[in-house]
C-alpha cells in the first residue's frame, strides 16, 4: 500500500518521468507529494521504491550483504570501471577497501592540501594568461574544459604521487580520452558479454577510454613497482619510511599476490570515479557562486583573514586554517548538500526485510511506521532527494544558504548520521562510502576561495543533466556536450 505516482506508459513505467527530467526534480517532487518512501513502477510492470527517509537509508547503506547492488549496474560499473572496490561485494569488498582506504585517511590531508594547491596555483597561472589575452581583467572560460584537467592532475598528485600534467597540455591522452564521456549514457539489463562484443557507439566510446586508463595505470604501477623492488623511492616515502599513498599501498599488495586484474581497476577506479565526480562538483560549486556575488564577497573577505594568520606565522597554510574558516566550509557543505553529482544509489533486497522509517508514512488509511520490503525489490536510494529533505533540514531545504551550518546547534549536529561527511548522503554512508571526500572537500576549499566568477550569458541557461552523474549543458546546446562557460577574474590572495 505504498503511495506513488501513476505510471506513464506499461512498458516504460515513471522511468522516463524519474530519468530524463533534470537531476533530482522527480525525486524532489516525488517526496513532496508522498513522502520518505515511494513505489512507483518501472519497466514492464516491476514495483520499485525511491527512498530519500534518514532512517530506512542508514539501515539500507549500512547492510550491503542484504541489499548489494542490482545485479545490471553492478556489470556496468565493472564494465567500465573493472573489477576493483567500487565493483566487488561481500568480502573481496572488504578486503580491497581494507587495502586503500588508509591512504585517504585524516593523516594524509596535508598531502592532499599540497597537491590541490599546487593544482589551483597552476590554474590561477593559466587563468591569468588567458585574462591578459584580453583587453579586459576578466574572460569567459570553459569550467568543464579547465577543471577537469585541474581535477586529473590533483588525482595524479595525491593518490598516485605523480605529476601528469594535464594542466600544462589539453592533449593529454587521459584529457582526450575523458573528453565528454559524460554523454556516455549505456543500455543497461546488459550482459558482461553483450558490453564487451557490443558494437554500440556508446560502449565503442567506453571500450577506448578504458584502454587508454589501463595503458596509463600499467605504467604507473609498473615504475612504482621498479622504485620499491630497487629501494628508491625517493620523495614517495613518508615520514615513517613507509610508502602509503594509494598506489604504493595498492603496488605493495600486488607485489604478494601478482592480481593484475585487480590492481588495474582499482587504479581505474580512482582515476574514473575521483575525475567525474570531483569536477562535476567544482563546476556546480562555482555556478552557484557566480549566482551569489554576496557569498562570494564574504567567502573572500574570511580567506583574506586567515590568509594575513598564515603569513604572520610561517607563511604555510595547513588544513587546520582551511578547516578553521567557519563560512568557507559552510559553502562547500551547501553546495555538497544542493549539488550531489551522483543523485541516486542502486540497490536490491536479497532477503524479505523489515526497515524502521524516520517518519512515519501513509499506506492507504492507516500509517506505517516501517516498510516490509520482499525479496528482490530493486531500490533506488535518492541521494539528491534525502539532502533535500525538509525532515532533515528543515522547511528552507531547498534553497542554497551556508548560513544553515554556521547556525546550527550542537544536537542538531549530532542528530542521525547518515552519511560520511557532515550527514550529508553526497559521499554516501556505511561500509560503501566514499573514500576520496577529504581530498575533494580540499581541493573545493582550494578552488573556490581563489577565483571571483560571474554568470556569462550562456550560464543563465545551464541544465542539470542527469547522465550517470550530474554534469552542466547549456538549454539549447544540449547536443555539444558539457560546457560551464563563466566569468572568471582572479583573486589576489
Ligand atoms: C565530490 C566528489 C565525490 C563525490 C560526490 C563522490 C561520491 C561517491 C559516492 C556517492 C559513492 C558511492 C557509490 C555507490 O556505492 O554506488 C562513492 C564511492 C567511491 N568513491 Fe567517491 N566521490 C567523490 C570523490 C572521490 C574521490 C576524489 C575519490 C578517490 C580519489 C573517490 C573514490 C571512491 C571510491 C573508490 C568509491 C567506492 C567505495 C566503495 O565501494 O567502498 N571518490 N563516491
Amino acid at each position: 500500500h505504498i503511495r506513488g505516482p501513476s505510471p506513464a506508459s506499461f512498458f516504460l513505467g515513471s522511468t522516463l518521468e524519474l530519468y530524463q527530467e533534470q537531476a533530482g526534480e522527480t525525486d524532489f517532487r516525488w517526496q513532496r507529494r508522498y513522502g520518505g518512501i515511494v513505489r512507483f513502477k518501472s519497466i514492464l510492470g516491476e514495483d520499485q521504491l525511491l527512498i530519500t527517509d534518514a532512517k530506512a537509508l542508514r539501515h539500507i547503506l549500512g547492510a550491503p550483504d542484504l541489499y548489494p547492488f542490482q545485479p545490471e549496474r553492478r556489470v556496468m560499473s565493472g564494465f567500465i570501471n573493472g573489477k576493483g572496490i567500487a565493483w566487488a561485494c561481500g568480502d573481496a569488498h572488504k578486503r580491497q577497501k581494507r587495502i586503500i582506504l588508509p591512504a585517504f585517511g585524516a593523516p594524509h590531508s596535508e598531502t592532499f592540501l599540497k597537491a590541490s594547491k599546487t593544482s589551483a596555483e597552476r590554474l590561477c597561472a593559466k587563468w591569468m594568461d588567458v585574462i591578459s589575452e584580453t583587453n579586459d581583467e576578466r574572460a569567459v572560460v570553459d569550467m568543464y574544459k579547465w577543471l577537469s584537467r585541474a581535477t586529473l592532475d590533483v588525482l595524479g598528485q595525491a593518490a598516485f604521487g605523480v605529476y601528469f600534467g594535464c594542466l600544462d597540455d589539453p592533449n593529454h591522452i587521459l584529457v582526450r580520452s575523458y573528453q565528454n564521456m559524460i554523454n556516455v549514457e549505456i543500455p543497461t539489463r546488459m550482459t558482461e558479454r553483450g558490453l564487451e562484443h557490443s558494437k554500440d557507439k556508446r560502449c565503442m566510446l567506453v571500450k577506448g577510454m578504458r584502454s587508454t586508463v589501463v595503458s596509463v595505470a600499467k605504467e604507473l604501477v609498473r615504475k612504482r613497482r621498479d622504485a620499491y623492488a630497487e629501494g628508491s623511492m625517493g620523495e614517495h616515502e613518508d615520514v615513517d619510511g613507509e610508502n602509503k599513498d594509494a598506489l604504493g599501498l595498492l603496488v605493495k599488495e600486488y607485489m604478494k599476490d601478482e592480481n593484475e586484474e585487480e590492481i588495474l581497476a582499482q587504479v581505474r577506479t580512482l582515476l574514473i570515479g575521483g575525475h567525474e565526480t570531483t569536477m562535476h562538483t567544482l563546476e556546480w560549486a562555482l555556478l552557484e557562486l557566480a549566482k551569489k556575488p554576496s557569498v562570494q564577497a564574504r567567502m573572500r573577505k574570511e580567506v583574506r583573514q586567515a590568509g594575513a594568520t598564515v603569513r604572520g606565522r610561517d607563511g604555510l597554510w595547513r588544513v587546520t586554517d582551511l578547516e578553521g574558516m567557519a563560512y568557507t566550509v559552510a559553502v562547500v557543505k551547501e553546495v555538497l548538500r544542493c549539488h550531489c553529482t551522483l543523485p541516486h544509489v542502486y540497490r536490491v533486497a536479497v532477503r524479505d526485510d523489515v526497515v524502521p522509517l524516520a517518519k512515519p508514512i501513509r499506506t492507504g488509511v492507516a500509517v506505517a511506521t516501517e516498510i516490509r520490503i520482499p525479496e528482490g525489490t530493486r531500490i533506488v536510494g535518492s541521494i539528491a532527494g534525502y539532502n533535500r529533505n525538509p525532515d532533515v533540514w528543515g522547511d528552507d531545504a531547498d534553497k542554497f544558504k551556508p548560513d544553515r551550518w554556521t547556525s546550527m546547534s550542537d544536537d542538531e549536529k549530532e542528530a542521525v548520521t547518515v552519511g560520511v561527511y557532515a550527514n550529508l548522503l553526497t559521499f554516501l554512508g556505511g561500509p560503501r562510502a566514499c573514500i576520496g571526500w577529504r581530498l575533494a572537500c580540499i581541493f573545493l576549499i582550494e578552488i573556490i576561495s581563489r577565483f571571483e566568477v560571474s554568470l556569462s550569458e550562456k550560464a543563465t541557461r545551464i541544465r542539470k543533466e542527469a547522465c550517470g552523474v550530474v554534469a552542466p549543458t547549456v538549454e539549447g546546446e544540449v547536443e555539444k556536450g558539457v560546457q560551464l562557460p563563466l566569468v572568471i577574474s582572479v583573486v589576489q590572495q
